[in-house]
């Protein structure tokens, strides 16, 4: 797992570090424009090596020496307002140490800079240039190899839109270089005009958010990686992100929230010991005729992912349709609240899911009500939180601290409509309100743990805890939208579940290995597809 931090809680980390006197704010920001100018050289070690005539790098060459043919690499810098663009000086400085052309633009004034910035804007004004930050860029960066975006970082607090032509630039030099044909673009923390918290740009409403912002082909953030970079725009935005040690150290403040990290590889949750019951009995309600795949799908991915047994419950209607098609899942019929309840008196049945393919109406309600007052292992899904649209306060009341619930945006907008709105809101000033925000604050509404879908998937619990499962980046797996690939996920939960997870426990595994799934099966994905990815991926990860 990795910590993700907000703005506030990285300042507090800075802010605590200076007050001890173990290091300047300054040389806090030697180390980031170090980090920075490290990080670009690390991921293209090509830039290390002078250009010669005609461009063209010379892998041979030492990088110091510029031979009378060798023509200099060319660097655009854009320093901002604060300390975000102080990094920005000193990654320029560094960069001309080493050769390069750099030009350099400052977008505000220079006497209003932060005193660390200050003393960087004018180390490099005793030898060159500063030009404020015009669309001359644009005429710069065509002969360039780098652009860095050093406007603004984690203390963005309004909206950046009054250079929207050098920022799509930006956005178009990052796709161009992708094929070499423009200058990349690096990002100091986060690509400027997107909030470091929420990954929202600031100010966009309904349209594009890249149309004209910046985005990057990676980012380079500093101590630890920053909410916004897994978020919503941001995590596209960022390209990729790199993390750089500035030698801070953790430290526990009463500034600081409540943590929230990304998922890793869970490392237990092994099947060791035990007979079949050992690991649980999951049952999951089909929907009636027509509508059963949903709890098959589900059903397959908690048998799958190592409950003992799984037993399909269906309506009569249904019976031979679910019959047909079921071999290692057992099937039961069951008509109605009642016929539930009595089957729940068998208490091996230690975990219930519903809500894929279910249906809408009075029978969904009953059946959601009949299962919450047994505080039996719960996850509850699709029309199973649909069903509540017109009264989530009920849901609410009987949901209790053994449930998940599953929302995909529409269903989280329908049970938490006032959260939605203030989420999807236009974001205007900094720091935004985030989908960790919505989500924390809808599982401590609900009473339950709220996972709430999308590339970036947030799982939330009523004390706080948060926990952020990326599919971004390295583990970018888009073909994992396709229908049906929730159904699975609410079946892992509960397979979990039966098998004596925790709640919480539960949602990250079966989050993480969602995606594990896809990205092991890779294009072309079906929802049938993922839970046979399981024995696969529980070998790669040893976990037996
Ligand atoms: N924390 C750490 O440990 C370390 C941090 N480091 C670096 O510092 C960065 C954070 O620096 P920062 O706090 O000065 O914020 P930054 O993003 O430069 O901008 C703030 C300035 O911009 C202004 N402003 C905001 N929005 C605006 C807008 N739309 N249009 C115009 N102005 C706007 C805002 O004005 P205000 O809101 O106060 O009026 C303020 O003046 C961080 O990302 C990292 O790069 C590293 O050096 C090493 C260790
Ligand atoms: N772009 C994406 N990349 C990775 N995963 C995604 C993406 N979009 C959606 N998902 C995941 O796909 C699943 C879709 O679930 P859901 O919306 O309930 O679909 P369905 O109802 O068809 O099963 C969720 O687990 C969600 O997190
Ligand atoms: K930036």
């Amino acid at each position: 797992m990795t910590e993700l931090l907000t703005a506030a809680q990285m300042q507090a980390i800075e802010q605590a570090a200076i007050a001890s006197g173990e290091v300047t704010g300054l040389e806090l920001m030697e180390r980031a424009g170090q980090g920075v100018v490290e990080a670009i050289f690390e991921e293209w070690p090509e830039l290390a090596q002078p250009v010669e005539s005609g461009r063209g790098a010379s892998p041979s060459r030492s990088p110091e020496y510029l031979g009378k043919d060798d023509a200099p690499r060319r660097a655009v810098v854009l320093c901002g307002p604060g300390n975000n663009g102080g990094d920005g000086f000193v990654v320029a400085r560094l960069l001309k140490e080493r050769g390069w052309a750099v030009e350099v633009f400052l977008y505000g004034e220079p006497e209003k800079l932060p005193p660390d910035a200050k003393v960087n804007y004018e180390r490099w004004r005793e030898s060159d240039a500063v030009r404020p930050l015009c669309e001359e860029v644009i005429d710069a960066g065509e002969d360039a190899d780098l652009a860095v975006d050093a406007v603004f970082g984690t203390g963005l607090t309004r909206p950046f839109l009054d250079h929207g032509e050098v920022q799509s630039e930006l956005n178009l030099w990052q796709a161009a270089s992708r094929r070499g044909a423009a200058p990349r673009v690096v990002a100091v923390d986060m690509p400027s005009g997107a909030c470091a918290d929420s990954g929202l740009y600031l100010g966009y409403a309904g349209e594009n958010p890249f149309d004209s912002a910046v985005m990057a082909n990676f980012t380079v953030s500093f101590h630890r990686a920053k909410l916004g970079q897994f978020l919503s725009d941001g995590a596209v935005a960022c390209g990729k992100v790199v993390v750089k040690d500035i030698g801070l150290v953790d430290r526990d403040s009463p500034a600081v929230p409540g943590e929230v990290v990304t998922l890793a590889a869970p490392s237990a949750g092994g099947k060791a010991f035990g007979h079949k019951y050992s690991h649980g009995h999951a049952l999951l309600l089909s929907g009636g005729h027509g509508r059963t795949g949903a709890a098959r799908l589900a059903a397959r991915g908690a048998l799958r992912i190592g409950a003992g047994l799984v037993t399909v419950g269906s309506p009569r209607s249904a019976m031979m349709e679910n019959a047909y098609q079921l071999t290692a899942i057992m099937l039961r019929q069951i008509d109605g609240p009642n016929e539930l309840d009595q089957l729940l008196e068998d208490r091996r049945i230690n975990a219930v899911c519903l809500g894929p393919g279910l249906g809408l109406g009075a029978e969904t309600q009953m059946l959601v009500m009949s299962v919450l007052k047994q505080e039996r292992g719960t996850v509850l899904d699709a029309d199973a939180l649909t069903q509540f649209e017109q009264n989530p306060g009920v849901l609410f009341e009987a949901l209790h601290g053994n449930c998940v619930i599953t929302p995909h945006g529409g269903e989280f907008a329908r049970l938490f409509p006032d959260l939605d709105e203030k989420l999807n809101a236009p974001a205007t000033t900094g720091p935004a309100y985030s989908k960790v925000d919505a989500t924390r604050e809808a599982a401590k509404r609900a009473g339950c743990v709220v996972l709430f879908k999308g590339p970036d998937t947030v799982i939330a619990a009523p004390n706080g805890c948060c926990s952020v499962n990326s599919a971004h980046y390295q583990r970018s797996a888009p073909w994992l939208a396709t229908a049906g690939s929730g159904d699975v996920l609410a079946g892992f939960i509960i397979g979990l579940m039966a098998r004596g997870l925790s709640p919480m426990q539960a949602a990250e595994t079966a989050a993480y290995l969602h995606v594990e799934c896809a990205l092991n099966f890779g294009p072309g994905l079906i929802a049938e597809d993922l839970p046979e990815q399981i024995p696969t991926v529980l070998r790669r990860l040893d976990i037996p």
